[in-house]
């Protein structure tokens, strides 16, 4: 790590603090996060779910993993710094944002979401903080309860913010879908509107009842488990009639209004998909504006020769929690030992003369494993 010079604090989460970081041999400013618990073994750290859904997901609008370093038993994310997150950028806004704006956060979110459901994970904690922005470029951060959708239920462990937590979660459902992230999708679309949380439940319950003063009692035909609900607010439904969302957001489209309802549906079955939804966005982008480098490259990297798979060990345990899930096999692979390069990485890419696009590619996203305690002495490069 003395290659990072800290430059400021970003952010304390639950997992870690993250910091302003500078690299003193390339000259770029990253994020390093700090993972506040010990990692004593390599394979700990591999097992770490937000290093397996960042190592198979490489996206433009999924913030990037560039290196993870083990030293003196702590573990360090180093990641591509981001200016600001979209909860700091909605507290400073002066002025509603315009519907292009809104349009803009929502496709890039979509995108990111398309992205990780289809390579089979689900993100479970999107919020405002989570959604990273440089220039009007949004990325998705914080895998550390994303989970693989195939991955075995009962999922029981605590899951999201309570104020972007489905229904489904609150009632405590021990089998839930992606579906859960279309919900935190539609609560984040109002707050763009708003600038304000839609559900800002002060509790478990008071969010059920926050949700119920908006969008009325559930259907309790369609949503069996709203049984539930009766049980833990001594309300009676019949009381709460649902809020004219316009009248809380005049600056929405009627469209922007039916889309925030479709999504933010009691029935998780009912809500839209990220590929369903189209925000029509007139100029989508189709590589990673904050990369230049990588411009038009939009196929896989090649991967070359089997280095680790993460086999049938168990999850990792967040927050101590030991998770019954059943780890896929892993695209990681190694590429070649560490080199500094492009030049040099290349020369390790068998298929170059006939992909070279993704062999550069395949180079320029290097996860590169250090074991600076020399229990590896070696220094090698994972791509993915
Ligand atoms: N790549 C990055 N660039 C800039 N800031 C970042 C980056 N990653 C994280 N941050 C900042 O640090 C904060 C905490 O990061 P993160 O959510 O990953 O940590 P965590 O411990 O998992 O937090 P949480 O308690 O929200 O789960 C974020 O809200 C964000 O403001």
């Amino acid at each position: 790590m003395e290659r990072y010079k800290i430059l400021e604090e970003l952010g304390d989460g639950t997992c870690g603090s993250v910091f302003k970081a500078f690299n003193i041999e390339t000259f770029e400013i990253v994020a390093v996060k700090k993972m506040k618990r010990k990692f004593y073994f390599w394979e700990e750290c591999m097992n770490l779910r937000e290093v397996k859904a960042l190592c198979k997901l490489n996206h433009p609008n999924i913030v990037k993993l560039k290196e993870v370093v083990r030293e003196n038993d702590e573990l360090f994310f180093i990641f591509e710094y981001m200016e600001h997150n979209l909860y700091q950028i909605m507290k400073e806004q002066q002025r509603p944002f315009s519907e292009g704006e809104i349009r803009s956060f929502m496709s890039q979110m979509l995108q990111g979401l398309v992205h990780m459901h289809g390579n089979g994970y689900f993100h479970r904690d999107l919020k405002p903080e989570n959604l990273l922005v440089t220039k009007d470029f949004l990325k998705i951060a914080d895998f550390g309860l994303a989970r693989e959708v195939l991955s075995m239920p009962p999922y029981t462990e605590y899951v999201s913010t309570r104020w972007y937590r489905a229904p489904e979660v609150l009632l405590q459902s021990s089998y839930y879908t992606t579906a859960i992230d279309m919900w935190a999708v539609g609560a984040i679309l109002a707050e763009l509107f708003t600038l304000s949380p839609i559900f800002p439940g002060e509790s478990e319950i008071d969010q059920l009842y926050k949700i119920c003063c908006v969008l009325g009692a559930p259907d309790w035909i369609s949503f069996p488990e709203a049984t539930n609900i009766s049980r833990l607010i001594n309300i009676s439904y019949s009381d709460i009639s649902p809020t004219n969302l316009s009248d809380i957001m005049p600056n929405a489209s009627s469209e922007a209004v039916d889309l925030i309802l479709q999504l933010c549906s009691w029935d998780p079955l009912r809500r839209p998909t990220a590929e369903q939804v189209d925000v029509h966005v007139p100029h989508p982008l189709l590589c990673d504006p904050l990369e230049p480098r990588l411009n038009n490259m939009g196929a896989k990297p090649n991967l070359e020769l089997n280095l680790w798979d993460f086999g049938t060990e168990p999850d990792d345990c967040f927050l101590g929690l030991t998770l019954a899930v059943k780890p896929s096999a892993s695209n990681l692979e190694m590429v070649h030992t560490v080199s500094q390069s492009m030049e040099e990485d290349i020369l390790f890419c068998p298929r170059l003369n006939d992909h070279p696009e993704q062999s550069v590619r395949s180079s320029t996203h290097q996860l590169e494993f250090r074991n600076l305690l020399g229990l590896q002495s070696h220094h090698c490069s994972l791509t993915f």
